[in-house]
């Protein structure tokens, strides 16, 4: 069995490429990083080390590589006589693979009709659909009917911590031993083979906001708040009772939330939390809280892992600020090295907190949730 895997950073070889490989596929990665795909082209394996006592490391073999830049029409080949597309390359990176995948799915369609996922690994709410959206948008009439046949874009939800690397061997990852992949078996075409690891369900959406909404709201009120403290490491910022205590009210409102609305067991939920907690303070773990808290505008935009619950609470007649806090910490966080944070603070420098606000989240200035988190900005600030 064929992978072709976009993204070969963190947790393209950290996870799904991992997973893959022991599931028994070849795994050809595709990046735009030269020196990952000259060195997995070379070696066709790399290690991976569980960050646990043990320190267990596997080697990932079968695997190749290519650049989607300058080796793009092997890689629509590679499409074209696939089992299986998986991406991880960051959910605003989809729009510059879209094209390249199009080529691939139509050299593919005019000769085949053998079925084919595409699964986009990204944190988000519904990350395949959205790379469907921009690959159709690419194909002509003719492919599009084929792929409606033969090619599905099934949503997932993955979970695994992967910090930043700093090995000598460039391909090396350490993640936490800890990890999650599922996948919405309902848009999967019938008769499909399941990948061994995966978890297969009909309701993708109770998985996706409960992790969405817990480990990714949670991680990056941590690095938010441990940003503003001065904290250089998740683990810093965790070990810190009164910011941890914080990070606890956040995931008691998405907690009510996610409660509320999935049904889930509240004591069986509150244990999920506590276990998320326990995973951001993995001693054998360094991750740095401008990694955790990279992206803030897409971190504070509509659908994602503070507006949408703190909306979703607002409407529910449920408590929010603590997510508003988080949201107000977000609108301070100033790494030079991430361009959305230096977008945010050009953006707060030119038209004011209110407006950035509103322009960034898309809520309006007297709604209760962006009152709540002006409160909040001002008492950070
Ligand atoms: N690192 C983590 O702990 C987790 C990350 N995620 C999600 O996984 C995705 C990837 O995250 P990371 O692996 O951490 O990021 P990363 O930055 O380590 O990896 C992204 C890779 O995509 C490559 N890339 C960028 N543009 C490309 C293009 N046009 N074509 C092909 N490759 C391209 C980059 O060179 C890089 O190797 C993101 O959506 C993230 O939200 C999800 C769960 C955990
Ligand atoms: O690109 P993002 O959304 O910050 O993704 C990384 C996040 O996902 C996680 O891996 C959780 O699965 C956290 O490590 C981290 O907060």
């Amino acid at each position: 069995m064929k992978a072709v895997h976009f993204g070969a950073g963190n947790i393209g070889r950290g996870f799904i490429g991992l997973l893959l490989s022991q599931a028994g596929y070849e795994v050809c990665f595709v990046d735009v990083n030269e020196t990952f795909v000259t060195q997995l082209q070379q070696r066709g394996e790399y290690p991976v080390t569980l960050a646990s006592e043990g320190q267990e490391t596997v080697i990932v073999n079968h695997v190749t590589a290519l650049n989607s830049v300058t080796h793009a029409n092997a890689v629509a080949t590679a499409i074209a006589e696939a089992d299986l597309i998986t991406t991880a390359v960051g959910v605003s990176i989809l729009q510059h693979i879209a094209a390249l995948v199009a080529q691939g799915i139509s050299k593919r369609v005019a000769v085949t009709s053998a079925p084919l996922h595409v699964i986009a690994c990204e944190n988000a709410i519904g990350g395949s659909a959205q790379l469907k959206e921009l690959v159709y948008a690419q194909l002509d009439k003719e492919a599009r009917s084929k792929a409606d046949i033969s090619i599905a874009f099934p949503n997932a939800a993955v979970d695994r911590i992967v910090p930043l690397q700093k090995h000598e061997d460039i391909l090396k990852v350490v993640v936490e031993p800890f990890y999650e992949w599922v996948v919405d078996s309902s848009q999967m075409i019938p008769g499909y083979k399941p990948i061994e690891g995966v978890h297969y369900v009909d309701q993708l959406d109770p998985y996706i906001e409960r992790k969405l909404f817990t480990v990714n709201t949670g991680h990056c009120s941590a690095a938010y708040l441990g940003y503003l403290r001065d904290y250089a490491t998740i683990q810093q910022a965790m070990a810190d009772v009164q910011l941890t205590a914080l990070v606890r009210e956040v995931l008691d409102e998405t907690g009510a939330v996610l409660v509320n609305k999935h049904n889930f067991d509240p004591a069986q939920h509150s244990k999920y939390i506590d276990k998320i907690l326990e995973r951001f303070r993995n001693p054998a773990l360094t991750d740095e809280v401008t990694r955790v808290g990279r992206s803030p505008l897409r971190k504070l935009s509509a659908n994602d892992r503070l507006v949408s619950p703190a909306l979703q609470a607002h409407n529910s007649g449920l408590s929010y600020s603590a997510l508003a806090r988080s949201m107000a910490a977000a609108l301070l966080f100033k790494a030079q090295d991430d361009l959305e944070a230096v977008e945010l603070q050009a953006s707060i420098a030119d038209i004011g907190v209110s407006a950035t606000l509103t322009k960034y989240t898309g809520i309006a200035p007297d709604h209760d949730v962006h009152k709540a988190v002006m409160v909040e900005y001002g008492k950070l600030s």
